[in-house]
């Protein structure tokens, strides 16, 4: 692979940034064109992945190699130098949705079989489920986590603050979490000595003493901590039943926040409680139609209404569930316009951006009326809680955070070789029966065993040694390079974290560095990292993975107003490089107001700072001179566009993507035709700059004239290339002058 391998690999995702790259793209091949640098793109979108799990029933055009395990063998290189865009994560109904699609196209693709009885249903489900959830990311990050704000990002947020809701003393909107028998109470864990490494299984013994293997061969090298626990669902059950009432008793919206789409076993199972609970009076008067006419609670009410829409005795079942919506408290809302709420899809609301958006409008959600009101968060397990709970608390009493005046919260992650819960798809199960579970070595030894009944949700995690070391360094090197506050998250009263810490605690003291950090639980680090941003001082949070996606989101959404100017840098455990662009998501609600009024609000800040990285990264790996002078002009140019305030804005008829492309492209063209380090590229540039500046007037009326109308992408999952670039490229002097 090495010899054919493009310098940069930019992959092709989904939805927003997807759609920006038909413009962003081609401005990006063409300027590292002229310093010999290859771009080459490998497709890791839904639609892409899809496609290529099906090959062998498409015809000769359709079909398309599987770039996703081409790409997770590259990051395993010292080759590597990836471009990573989000993709999306898929639940169970947007699969649904892009099969349809593809099926609409041409595409021989089967249903998706929710519940599988046959031998080829279950091979097409075993297919699926692969592509299902967070399925990419695990595949690509082999390595661990650098997210924090560039310096000139922070900056401009400090002189351009956006708006911040108020907070009020006596603001109901709280953070409610399970008190026992959740995933953080029930959890033990290991660290495997040297006799223990190899082969793992897992196991249920059934009240009657049958013996079924869960999974098998699960290979563990010695040093890797090992963990294990359940979620109880009757506990779980009578939890969401308590606030289900006490949220109509404290006069708030009800809303749950899970992330079922990275957790893509456990979460949608316990989005599934939540509708059944919410719905407890339908459920308990039609259950057994329900099931039988394919409702699946997990998959949500919106295809709950379908399905019901469709039942013989649907009417009177449709009406019975708005009275009882009626007569709960009222729901936290997705878009109460359309009246999609919180219950409708599983993937709407995910944690990490839904509830840093509601703290960052002073803890407001929106109701089913369109109005703004105190909200109850619920957040079922409690492992990671405590952290809004206690930014909710913080802001109550001291109002709300100034971004102006702010510090920043950088992140050093755990998340290389699919650490920690991350990586529990494979070892998370569903518990058929009652029972224990267990686990087993291939030594004898037996490290985990709970007793759990039918319903329960009983996962396994691991940490590998040379993960955990790798992030030990990178904290270790962040926090001299940065010479501040450092806290390594971990609460030692958690099972799991009290075997990192015996990690930590001796490299530090290895190190010399003990006194550079501290440990704290969750709680008291959000406390303390608030209180220093409040004095405009920067703190790094060094945290494992579900640590990493959370504040990566919700210090970024309090302080700079969006996770999407994010500099995130992966660094490959095998001496790659991954660059991510920013750390949110495929913004599906841009997609949705470009299709309506040709507007596309998706700011790429994230791509150019991750694109100047990528662009020194080569230039260091590979000695190549040229693509250091590009990518120090990207920062030049990066620079430009939020100093000029070319960022995109939020409505139609005001500057979007594209113009923020064009203004790249102008600043990065100047500081290429205007750096003295390479005569040849300055000479290159130097014309294109002047064409630029030249036009600039037309270009900007060209892109202008395109908003306003519709926008037609020949797909939703699955666009059509031609009608999106036609889109994202509406002005001819500008595509003329890039070439
Ligand atoms: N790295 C990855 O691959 C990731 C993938 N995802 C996937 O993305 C999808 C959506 O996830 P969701 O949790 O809704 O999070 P998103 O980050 O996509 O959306 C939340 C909101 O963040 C704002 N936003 C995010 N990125 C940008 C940007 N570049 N420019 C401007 N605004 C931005 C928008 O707010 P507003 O509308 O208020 O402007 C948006 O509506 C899911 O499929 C999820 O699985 C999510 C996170 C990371
Ligand atoms: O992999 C996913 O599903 C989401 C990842 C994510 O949200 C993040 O890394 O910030
Ligand atoms: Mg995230």
């Amino acid at each position: 692979m090495a010899n054919s391998t493009p310098d940069i690999i930019y992959t092709k995702v989904d939805e927003a940034p997807q759609i920006a790259s038909a413009s962003l793209l081609p401005i990006i091949r063409a300027f590292a064109s002229a310093a010999g640098v290859s771009v080459g793109v490998k497709d890791i979108s839904l639609a892409g992945r899809i496609i290529a799990a099906f090959s062998d029933r498409l015809t000769l055009a359709q079909k398309q190699p599987d770039d996703l395990a081409e790409l997770g063998e590259l990051v395993k290189t010292p080759d590597a130098n990836v471009i990573k865009l989000p993709n999306i994560s898929a639940s169970v109904p947007q699969l649904i949705a892009a099969v349809k699609e593809l099926q609409s196209q041409g595409y021989d693709i089967p249903e998706y079989p929710e519940d599988p009885q046959t031998a080829e249903d279950k091979t097409v489900r075993a297919r699926f489920d692969a592509i299902k959830g967070s399925a990419v990311n695990p595949v690509l990050r082999e390595g661990n986590s650098d997210r924090r704000a560039a310096i000139a990002v922070k900056n401009y947020a400090k002189a351009n603050p956006h708006s911040m809701g108020k907070w009020s003393a006596d603001s109901k909107t709280c953070v409610s979490t399970m008190t026992s028998d959740d995933f953080r109470s029930n959890e033990t864990s290991v660290t495997l000595t040297d006799a223990q490494a190899g082969l793992a299984r897992i196991e249920h013994v059934s009240a009657d003493g049958t013996v079924t293997v869960l999974k098998d061969k699960l290979s563990y090298p010695a040093g890797t901590v090992v963990d294990a626990t359940f979620m109880s669902a009757s506990a779980l059950d009578t939890f969401l039943a308590e606030q289900i009432d006490a949220s109509k008793r404290n006069g708030v919206l009800f809303s749950i926040h899970l992330k079922a789409t990275m957790m893509k076993v456990s979460d949608p199972i316990i989005f599934g409680h939540a509708v059944r609970q919410f719905l407890k009076p339908v459920f308990d008067a039609h259950g057994p139609a329900l099931a039988a006419a394919g409702v699946d609670a997990n998959s949500g009410l919106g295809a709950m209404l379908e399905r019901v829409a469709e039942m013989p005795a649907g009417k009177a079942i449709a009406e019975q569930i708005h009275a009882v919506i009626a007569d709960r408290a009222p729901m936290y809302m997705v878009n109460s316009d359309r009246g999609i709420s919180n219950l409708h899809v599983p993937s709407d609301v995910i944690i990490d951006a839904s509830i840093p958006a509601l703290i960052r409008a002073g803890g407001k959600g929106y109701g089913p009326d369109g109005k703004a009101a105190d909200t109850n968060c619920v957040i079922p397990d409690s492992s990671y809680a405590a952290v809004y709970d206690e930014t909710i608390r913080y802001f109550k009493e001291t109002g709300a955070l100034d971004p102006s005046t702010a510090g920043t919260v950088q992140n050093v992650g755990l998340m290389a070789q699919k650490a920690e819960e991350y990586g529990s798809h494979p070892t998370t199960f569903l518990i058929p029966a009652d029972g224990t579970v267990r686990m087993v070595l291939e030594n004898g030894d037996l490290v985990h065993q709970h007793n759990v009944q039918a319903g329960d949700i009983w996962r396994a995690a691991s940490t590998r040694k040379a993960a955990i070391e790798d992030w030990v360094n990178l904290a270790i090197s962040r926090q001299k390079a940065e010479n501040c506050q450092a806290i390594f998250w971990l609460d030692e009263t958690r099972a799991h974290d009290a075997q990192l810490i015996a990690y930590v605690k001796p490299m530090l003291a290895a190190a010399g560095v003990a006194d550079k950090f501290q440990i704290l639980a969750p709680r008291e680090a959000t406390r303390l990292s608030l209180e220093t941003i409040r004095k405009g001082e920067t703190s790094i949070a060094v945290s494992g993975n579900v640590l990493r996606d959370y504040l990566t989101d919700l210090f970024p959404i309090l302080e700079l107003g969006t996770s999407a100017k994010m500099l995130s840098i992966v660094k490959l455990m095998n001496g790659g490089g991954m660059f991510e662009t920013g750390a949110g998501g495929s913004a599906p609600k841009h997609v949705q107001q470009l299709v309506e009024e040709n507007h596309l609000r998706w700011d790429s800040l994230g791509e150019f700072c991750a694109l100047g990285e990528s662009l020194k990264f080569l230039a260091d790996a590979k000695g190549n001179e040229k693509a250091r002078v590009l990518g120090n002009a990207v920062d030049v140019a990066t620079q430009g566009v939020l100093d000029h305030n070319h960022s995109p804005q939020y409505n139609v008829g005001q500057k979007d993507n594209r113009d923020s492309h064009f203004y790249f492209a102008l600043y990065w063209a100047r500081a290429l035709a205007e750096q003295t380090v390479d005569a040849e590229l300055a000479a290159h540039f130097a014309p294109i700059a002047q064409a630029l500046t030249d036009k600039e007037a037309v270009i900007v009326s060209e892109l202008g004239a395109a908003q306003g109308t519709l926008a037609d992408l020949g797909g939703y999952y699955h666009t059509d290339d031609a009608k999106v670039a036609a889109v994202m490229r509406p002005s001819a002097t500008f595509a003329e002058i890039i070439g």
